[in-house]
């Protein structure tokens, strides 16, 4: 989704249309008859969400509220369900991401409202025999070095966690702190002592522009109660603020320098990273509409890779930390959504059209999400469904045939088959809870 925030530097050149942001083409001089230029005066993009966010006077305005409204609720009923969701906010410095993400005291952004609906949710669970659990984390990546930014740190160089990785569960920092919460204020609270330890700097586009990547993490874990097995359900919930993509200045001083070379390698790099998952997704679709058709069409089955011998290409997560970290939000298990923000004016024309595009080749990734759950409560919920699938037709036969022997035939085995099942359910359970009791 896109959203267009200020209008500082020269006249507005973006407009949006619905689900349709149109940019108007600065190159071609639209005073001219340009029947000698080929060039097209305004490129569209289309995505999920276009929000105008310009003017609170405009009737189009999008209010955090409405943003909200769209996305994060759709990022907390991802959670409630058990999916783990990324929400990434990527854009020109100045363009809004901060607002976007955290908002301000008089307009709270996404992160917080998040963190309310969660615990808004929480106060339910009493009348459902379930509980819940949240922890919440904050870091920043800074010049390609991770920092705690819940951790009091008296060391001079506080930049010191390393990020490993779990062979089943991803890659992850090692030392970050996670702070179990038990109310909206702790979280606000948290909030803002990470906020105030990030680093900003001055640039010359923005003064208090940040100069890391920053990652708030809420794992989300509901205890419930499944055919009649106590169970969880886990959720992990990125809420991403990258730093600001800009030109380095020559007046800026060597740090300055280094740091935005970091902040472009990072953000190359998720582009990179980005646009192979894109193709890697177009080979995967194409390879299964093949598969397809050829089932559809013959009897045997094509082993991928298709015609033509097109592999999945290598994704270079480990090339940052960034990327490296987000990796499972990036084309892994998880739901994501990133958010664009761009400024609609002139002087930012560059920026824009290469924001847009970073964002059209993203809308093309395909991610494979699947919900948290303990693997042997799935498999009793699995088999009990289709035993009661089984009973169900057993019930139709008795009714609908006549002919004994046929029906009789049919009878024993499905009969069989629901017994069958109904001793893997009451072993699977048995041992199941023997486990989870001497846990
Ligand atoms: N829609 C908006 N309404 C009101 N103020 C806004 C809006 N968008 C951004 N701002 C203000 O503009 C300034 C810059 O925004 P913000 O800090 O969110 O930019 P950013 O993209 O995070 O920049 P950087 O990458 O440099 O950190 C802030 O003072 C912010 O409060």
């Amino acid at each position: 989704m896109i959203l267009i925030q200020r209008a500082e530097g020269g006249r507005v050149i973006v407009e949006v249309d619905d689900k349709v942001a149109k940019v108007r083409n600065i190159k071609v001089d639209s005073r001219l008859d340009s029947s000698w230029d080929s060039r097209e005066k305004t490129v569209a993009f289309s995505f999920d969400y276009c929000y105008w966010s310009v003017d609170p006077e405009d009737p189009k305005y999008a209010s955090q509220e409405m943003v909200f409204q769209d996305l994060g609720t759709s990022v907390l009923s991802g959670a409630f369900r058990g999916y783990n969701i990324c929400l990434l906010a990527y854009g020109q410095t100045g363009s809004g991401k901060t607002y976007t993400m955290m908002g301000t005291p008089a307009s709270i952004g996404l992160t917080p409202r998040i963190c309310e609906g969660l615990f808004a949710r929480k106060d339910d669970y009493s009348d459902q025999m379930a509980s819940c659990r949240v922890k919440v984390s904050f870091l920043e990546i800074y010049n390609e070095r991770v920092r705690d930014l819940l951790k009091q740190s008296e060391q001079k160089k506080p930049y010191t966690l390393r990020v490993r990785e779990h062979p089943e569960t991803g890659p992850y920092v090692q030392g970050l702190t996670q702070h179990l919460v038990t109310d909206y204020k702790q979280v606000v609270k948290l909030l803002e002592e990470g906020i105030a330890k990030r680093i900003t700097a001055a640039t010359h586009i923005h003064n208090a522009s940040s100069r890391s990547h920053a990652i708030f993490t809420i794992h989300y874990t509901q205890a419930i109660l499944e055919n009649n097995l106590p169970s969880e359900i886990a959720s992990k919930i990125n809420l991403v603020d990258l730093a600001g993509s800009e030109r380095a200045d020559p007046s800026y001083c060597k740090d300055r320098i280094t740091e935005g070379a970091n902040i472009n390698k990072s953000l190359v790099t998720l582009g990179i990273v980005i646009s192979t998952l894109a193709q890697n997704s177009q080979v995967f679709s194409s390879c299964q509409s093949i598969n397809t058709l050829t089932s559809e069409g013959e009897s045997s089955r094509v082993e991928s890779p298709p015609s033509g011998g097109r592999r999945p290409a290598y994704i270079p997560y480990r090339d940052s930390i960034l990327t490296w970290l987000l990796k499972d939000s990036l084309g892994g298990n998880s739901k994501t959504i990133m958010i664009a923000t761009i400024s609609p004016a002139s002087s930012s024309y560059n920026e824009t059209m290469s924001t847009l595009r970073y964002a059209a080749n993203a809308k093309n990734i395909i991610n494979k999400p699947r919900v948290n759950e303990d693997a042997n409560v799935k498999l009793i919920r699995e088999l009990r469904e289709e035993i009661d699938r089984l009973k169900t037709m057993l019930m139709s036969f008795e009714l609908r045939n006549s002919s004994p022997s046929w029906s009789d035939d049919k009878d024993g085995n499905l009969t069989e088959l629901v017994l069958q099942n109904e001793m893997k359910v009451g072993m699977i359970s048995f041992t199941w809870c023997c486990n989870y009791l001497s846990l």
